[in-house]
């Protein structure tokens, strides 16, 4: 099994400060750096664009940078945010017209590709993109906005797509998104989960080290058994 990645959402950070609450996060153990970009329109909030992203490498996050598309139209902000630094790109497949173009326009632009499933959005999105795909992230919450609570039901959706993961023989990192949390990260990594996201459980919390440490803590259990 790949190492498990930890991503903090900036969706929780101090904006204030973004750049030194992303390099304290780094440095507190964190993997990778998640990005959500809402626009008020395909979800009902507005957050950050490229400009951001292009801001967070000025300062010298190294890191890489995974953003997560919230947006509709999908394909003309994805080369400026791969010129602004971004590592990995995703975005819901009901907010593109042809997702094998936006895979597409994503890997052109040098950026590891994913597409995105709300609770509600049916698996059926992958069945023929499935060599096309870096990671797979199952939103646990509807998106929009940080501090919800994580929808059980996304653990059977998880060993669903781990399952398909498996027999495809691809690459695929597993990534969850909405409501993980130190005391449900264990049973979410059981479910099939390779990739966390975490906002509120980490940026909540005055010692990010902490919070990381005792999600790795139970991730470690999840190795062992
Ligand atoms: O994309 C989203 C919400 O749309 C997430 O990345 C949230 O930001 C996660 O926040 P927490 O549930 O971990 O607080």
């Amino acid at each position: 099994m790949r190492p498990f990645l930890i991503a903090p959402s900036i969706l929780s950070a101090d904006f204030a400060r973004l750049g030194s609450d992303v390099d304290a996060v780094l440095d507190a153990g964190a993997d990778v750096v998640h990005f959500d970009v809402m626009d008020n329109h395909y979800v009902p909030n507005l957050t950050v664009g490229p400009m951001i992203c292009q801001a967070l490498r000025d300062y010298g996050i190294t890191a890489d940078i995974d953003v997560h598309l919230m947006v509709k139209p999908v394909d003309r902000i994805i080369p400026d945010f791969a010129k602004a630094g971004a590592s990995i790109i995703t975005f819901h497949p009901e907010a593109s017209e042809h997702i094998d173009r936006s895979l597409q326009v994503i890997k052109e632009s040098g950026c590891k590709a994913g597409l995105v499933f709300n609770p509600a959005t049916p698996l059926h999105y992958l069945d023929h993109v499935m060599d096309k795909l870096d990671v797979i992230l199952l939103m646990s919450v509807n998106p929009g906005f940080g501090g919800q609570s994580f929808i059980p039901s996304t653990l059977d959706k998880l060993r669903q797509v781990r399952q398909r993961i498996d027999e495809s023989g691809f690459d695929i990192r597993l990534q969850v998104d909405g409501g993980v949390k130190v005391d449900n990260i264990a049973d979410i990594a059981k479910a099939g989960a390779d990739m966390f996201v975490a906002g509120s459980a980490i940026f909540n919390q005055p010692d990010y080290k902490a919070v990381i440490d005792d999600m790795r803590s139970e991730l470690a259990s999840v190795h062992e058994a």
